[in-house]
């Protein structure tokens, strides 16, 4: 049988067939103390000021500035005090000419005070009068009502990720439960006769599946909820039957292996029987050229490569913004960094390359450094890879010293790391 010409489309190219395919996630309710990593669903306004009243920042005695005009340590001034309060306590006394109310970090300033003198800088005559040897200013240590934010200030966006701090201001303004995107439910299958369980001996020509959680790593990691549906051996029917009933129990459907052009390659028969709509099969990228995509009524079937650094590779790169558009995340694709690279990679690549490796700082510098075999087949390079090195491709190689475009596994991602490569056509 002659094998069946593709059409190749640079990665950027694919990226955006990618997010032009749209789904629309539920939202759900969850408490506060779960909400770590999961997607705003809607914007949060501050309900209150923050602090809610003018407090105290230190520890010491609330006062009337105007009362230690020309205070000094030869003339010091001896003030009442008329109350001490703690924070959480309100004091239902007005601070009058000559008075003081001793009052804690976090206590409400009472009426009638303008200012707090730290603990440290009075000296404590008895148990009711300080003695004041300096000026104050009125407004001196008060933390105002809103000087952090004011009520109706928007402070966290639909679609951002809750961290810590999220957490934080969600806490301030008394969202017990908060309102996110439902996690996409993506299904993972594994094709191939020579998979193995991960618990199963090794055996002559088999390998373990060690794709399908790699893949269900990855997703968690990007936000969603892998579903392992189990693997399939290289049958069309079985392989058939498996990808149309997985289908049916996930938003996106995930498969690795079975995508090249192999005699046990069911995948782009499949689509065609199924009547997919396929958006790509060979782009101009390695490892990784054979990614494929497919929309099956609305839902994205994304056939990665068996081989695993390329499935890892082509998940980052389009099932990562697919999912995160759908949680309405503005950096969907990972982060960019400039490096300068550490190795010599000579050999012009008419495609693109991603090479895994690592991003190491010298002082403010960033490097990065190849790390394991550098193929598609390869899963030792995954070990220790926090950045993909992107090496254009074209007629030239890359000496080492270069600088490079690095993506970056971990931390933050980006809006739309291609525009070089869209803008040269790569
Ligand atoms: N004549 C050609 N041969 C190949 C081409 C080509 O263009 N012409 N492309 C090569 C490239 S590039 C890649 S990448 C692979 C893609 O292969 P498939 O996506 O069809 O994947 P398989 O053939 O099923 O498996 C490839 C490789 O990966 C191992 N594998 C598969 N599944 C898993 C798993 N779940 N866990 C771990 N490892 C897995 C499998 O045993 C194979 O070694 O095709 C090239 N060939
Ligand atoms: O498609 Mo393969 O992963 O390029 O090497
Ligand atoms: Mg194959």
């Amino acid at each position: 049988m002659p094998i069946e010409k593709r059409k190749i489309i640079p990665v950027w190219e694919a990226v955006r067939s990618v997010l032009d395919q749209t789904f629309e996630l539920p939202t759900e309710t969850i408490p506060l103390e779960e909400s770590d990593n999961r997607y705003l669903a809607e914007d949060i306004k501050t309900t209150h000021d923050v602090p809610p009243f003018d407090r105290s920042p230190y520890d010491g005695f609330a006062i009337r500035a105007e009362d230690t005009n020309g205070a000094s340590k030869q003339a010091p001034v001896i003030l009442n005090v008329i109350d001490s309060i703690g924070a959480g306590h309100v004091s239902e006394k007005t601070v009058q000419e000559g008075e003081a109310v001793r009052l804690m970090t976090g206590a409400a300033i009472p009426k009638g005070a303008n200012a707090v003198i730290m603990l440290e800088l009075v000296s404590e005559r008895d148990s009711v009068h300080i003695e004041i040897r300096r000026t104050v200013l009125p407004g001196d240590n008060i933390s105002e009502q809103g000087e952090d934010t004011e009520q109706g200030t928007q402070i966290l966006k639909k679609g951002s990720k809750i961290h810590p701090g999220a957490v934080a201001l969600l806490a301030t303004f008394g969202y017990e439960r908060v309102k996110v995107m439902k996690k996409p439910v993506v299904g993972i299958l594994a094709t191939g006769t020579e998979l193995l369980d991960v618990g199963e001996e090794l055996v002559p020509g088999k390998i373990r599946n060690s794709n399908a959680y790699m893949i269900a790593s990855q997703i968690k990691k990007i936000g969603g909820e892998p579903h392992i549906l189990g693997k399939l051996p290289d049958d069309f029917e079985q392989t058939y039957t498996g990808i149309v009933s997985a289908l049916e129990r996930c938003d996106v459907l995930i498969t690795t292996g079975g995508v090249s052009v192999g005699d046990f390659d069911h995948l782009p028969a499949i689509y065609k029987k199924m009547g997919a709509k396929l958006l790509f099969n060979k782009i101009a990228m390695r490892p990784g050229s054979v990614t494929s995509a497919a929309d099956y009524k609305g839902k994205l079937l994304f056939g990665l490569s068996g081989n695993p650094s390329a499935c890892f590779v082509g998940c980052e790169l389009f099932v990562r913004p697919y999912l995160l558009n759908a949680l309405n995340a503005d950096k969907v694709h990972l982060g960019v960094l400039k490096t300068e690279l550490q190795e010599d990679f000579l050999k012009p690549n008419p495609f693109t390359r991603f090479v895994r490796s690592r991003v190491e700082w010298r002082g403010s510098a960033p490097f990065s450094v190849p790390v394991g075999l550098d193929k598609s087949g390869s899963v030792s390079s995954l070990a220790e890879a926090n950045a993909l090195i992107v090496l254009p491709g074209g007629t030239r190689g890359w000496e080492k010293g270069s600088e490079v475009t690095t993506l970056l596994l971990d931390g933050e991602g980006s809006v739309w790391p291609w525009d070089l490569a869209e803008k040269s056509k790569l």
